[in-house]
């Protein structure tokens, strides 16, 4: 077996697990406006994000009401959104970098979307190492949020402006039933694509084009998600920041296993705020053949959990 990961997450400390919680509630409390404006912000506004994405209107109110709520926190230092060029400073204490609504393509025909949180203590952009925990919250027939710190993951149920638990400890099953795999078949890498024609012999298709709706289902039941490198986007869609980064960081918490091509995503050098990653993440064992089948060699998580699949 591998040796682990070379660096793993700090330990959060007492106020660092305070902040945490706070951000939890606060987000809780605004869960019903988001729902409300997903009703009446529904159409494109003419303006671009930094990643060249057309904006909804729902994009920008979401944006704009985290910022505001999560900005005012007096732990948080940093805001940071997929939705605009650079961070700004609210204050001193940790650097929150989000995506304010996931899958936004997704709302106009009512089907899944998210918001997703990466909590870093460092300066953006960030480590994957520097994360002290990261959640997402998925709008679905109910709206339900999965909470990581190094304590483990935790799912709650989201209503009126609370939170109640749902699943105390999440930890994915070893090999699971579903996977979703985002991006043209043609464009993808021939290795991934030998991958894939695999896996969907033994796995069940599950991709809704939302990442937090699609990680929900592999987390719930078991299995993979993939958005690989295209020809046509050699560093993938998704962005390590806002999206992959506290993506990997909630399934390696929940003994499940992250990889970006050459190792966890968790251990990609952060250059730029905008910068894309391919992403894998999943069950140890379809992430292990996945890793191999990309010539690469499958370790152990990179940060340490208490029920580490590789004891
Ligand atoms: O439309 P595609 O190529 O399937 O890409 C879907 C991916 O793009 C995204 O919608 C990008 O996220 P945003 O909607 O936040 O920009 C992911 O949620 C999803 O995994
Ligand atoms: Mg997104
Ligand atoms: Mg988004």
């Amino acid at each position: 077996m591998a040796a682990p990961g070379p660096r793993s997450n700090d330990p959060e400390t007492a106020d660092e697990s305070a902040c945490i919680t706070t951000i939890v509630d606060t987000i809780a409390d605004i869960v019903p406006k988001l729902r409300t404006a997903f009703e009446t912000h529904r159409s494109y506004e003419g303006d671009y994000n930094p990643s060249g994405e057309e904006m909804l209107a729902a994009d920008v109110y979401a944006d704009e009401l985290l910022e505001s709520r999560l900005g005012g926190l007096d732990c948080i230092g940093t805001y940071a959104s997929e939705e605009r060029a650079d961070p700004i400073q609210v204050g001193t204490g940790l650097s929150i970098a989000v995506d304010p609504l996931d899958g936004s393509s997704n709302l106009g025909s009512n089907n899944g979307v998210g918001t997703i949180v990466g909590i870093y203590d460092g300066d953006l952009p960030a480590s994957g190492h520097d994360l002290v925990g990261a959640m997402y919250v998925l709008y679905g027939p109910t709206t339900t949020a999965m909470v990581a710190t190094d304590d483990g993951v935790t799912e709650y149920l989201c209503s009126d402006g609370q939170r109640e638990v749902l699943t105390p400890s999440v930890s994915l099953p070893e090999t699971g039933t579903v996977y979703g795999f985002g991006g043209p078949v043609p464009e993808w890498p021939s290795a991934f694509r030998r991958y894939a024609m695999s896996v969907q012999r033994r796995l069940k298709r599950r991709y809704g084009g939302a990442l937090v709706a699609d990680v929900n289902q592999v987390l719930s039941h078991g299995g993979v998600f993939a958005y690989p490198s295209l020809e046509t986007r050699p560093s993938g869609k998704l962005r390590l920041q806002f999206e992959a980064n506290p993506i990997a960081y909630i399934i390696e918490q929940a003994n499940g296993l992250s990889y970006q091509g050459s190792g966890s995503v968790l251990e990609t050098e952060p250059e730029r705020l905008h910068q894309r990653t391919p992403l894998f993440v999943g069950s140890p064992e379809p992430l292990a053949e996945l890793i191999e089948t990309l010539g690469g060699k499958a370790t152990p998580p990179t940060i340490t959990t208490r029920h580490s699949p590789w004891e």
